[in-house]
């Protein structure tokens, strides 16, 4: 369980998150400016809340972000254009490229889990969008952290495949166990991943549901608020 607990406060713009949240996926929906990345950053660690920040007992407020339990994946995750599908994967375990075999059996295992086992000799520039993104899925789950962060990493992607993408992380993460955070702007990829949807608005968690409050035929007033209409008359991704 991942306890959650914590305060910022930007110049304008005061947050107070409180909310637990349970293994699997669970996607954070809510209006721009909300507070959803304020609140992944937090987590990362690439802020400095106050609180309480608790993953299986364990306190993570104190900890610098490479010493949390978690990786993150930006939508700005660029690879180097320089290194190879596999130098960019092995990157993330050791930034010095010298691994020892348990780590290249890392690097191995989240190849094939991302199936770009025939691509690691290529360099980023010979891979389409998709495979690119898949590299960088890769390298944050080298890491093999139990906490994975999703700031729209996808957005950039064209729907089919964003689907792709989000099929293999709801897959890893159901196989690997992990406390998955995904913000999204489509109500549709929540309901893709399944799992549990927070709302955030004006930097506070005002819902934490299953993923079917967003497909009932009365739903929760406060995401009916959020969704302005049903969610089955938005459009599909
Ligand atoms: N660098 C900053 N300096 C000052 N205020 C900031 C900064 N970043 C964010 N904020 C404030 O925090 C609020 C929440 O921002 P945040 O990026 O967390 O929202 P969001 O829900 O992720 O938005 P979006 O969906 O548009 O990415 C913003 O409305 C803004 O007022």
């Amino acid at each position: 369980m991942l306890k959650i607990n914590l305060q910022y406060d930007w110049e304008r713009f005061h947050a107070n998150y409180c909310v637990n949240i349970k293994p699997g996926m669970t996607t954070l929906l809510g209006g721009s400016g909300e507070g959803k990345s304020t609140l992944l950053h937090l987590l990362g660690g690439y802020l400095e809340g106050r609180g309480e920040l608790y993953f299986h007992e364990a306190s993570l407020l104190s900890l610098p972000a490479y010493e949390r339990p978690i990786s993150t994946l930006f939508q700005s995750d660029n690879l180097f254009p320089q290194l190879t599908v596999w130098q960019n994967v092995a990157i993330g375990v050791s930034p010095s490229l010298s691994l020892n075999r348990e780590q290249k059996e890392k690097v191995s295992w989240a190849l094939e889990k991302t199936q770009l086992v025939d691509k690691v000799k290529r360099f980023p520039q010979a891979l389409s969008g998709g495979q690119a993104q898949r590299v960088a899925i890769a390298r944050a789950l080298v890491r093999k952290k139990p906490i994975l962060l999703l700031d729209e990493p996808f957005s950039a992607l064209d729907p089919a495949l964003r689907e792709e993408m989000l099929y293999l992380v709801n897959e890893v993460t159901d196989e690997l166990g992990l406390t998955t955070l995904l913000i999204s702007h489509l109500p549709q990829e929540a309901c893709l991943v399944g799992g549990r949807v927070i709302l955030i608005e004006q930097g506070e968690v005002i819902a934490h549901e299953p993923v079917s409050v967003l497909s009932q035929p009365e739903p929760h007033a406060l995401f009916s608020n959020y969704l302005g209409v049903g969610v089955s008359s938005r459009s599909t991704i």
